[in-house]
């Protein structure tokens, strides 16, 4: 028998689409972090990221993308940083949280995320 993978254990599509959304509800909220993303079409932001987190996670992916290094490294010259990779991995943290998703999933979410880190602050 195989494993689930994390995306199926999050729910699949349906439990990404709405995370995902929420996720970006709060962070076009957070004054630290919405002049990023001013002038995004937010939809096709959105649908990006639903992408790559369904890559991430291990679900039926079709993520074509930029990589996480090339699509970041212009926002470095407006002051990207530390600061604002917590911020963003904290709003997803509260956003699973809210949606009640099981702790050792949220620490499994969190942990891949992280690992994007050096790539998206270019270090
Ligand atoms: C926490 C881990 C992060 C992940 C997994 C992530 C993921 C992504 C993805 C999948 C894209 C789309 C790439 C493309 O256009 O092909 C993207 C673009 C973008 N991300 Fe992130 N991101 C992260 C952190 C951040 C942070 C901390 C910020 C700033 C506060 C940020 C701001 C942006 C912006 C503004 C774009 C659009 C860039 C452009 O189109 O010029 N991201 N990100």
């Amino acid at each position: 028998m195989t494993e689930a993978t994390l995306y199926e254990r999050l729910g699949g599509e349906a439990a990404i689409t709405a995370t995902v959304g929420m996720f970006y509800d709060r962070i076009m909220s957070d004054e630290s972090l919405n002049p990023f993303f001013a002038d995004l079409d937010m939809d096709k932001q959105i649908n990006k990221q639903i992408a790559f987190m369904t890559m991430a996670f291990g679900g039926p992916h079709d993520y074509t993308g930029e990589d996480m290094r090339t699509a970041h490294a212009r926002l470095l010259s407006r002051g990207l940083a530390v600061e604002h990779f917590q911020a963003v991995a904290n709003h997803l943290q509260a956003t699973l949280e809210t949606l009640s998703v099981p702790s050792d999933l949220i620490e499994e979410v969190m942990r891949i995320v992280g690992s994007t880190k050096a790539e998206v602050l270019n270090e």
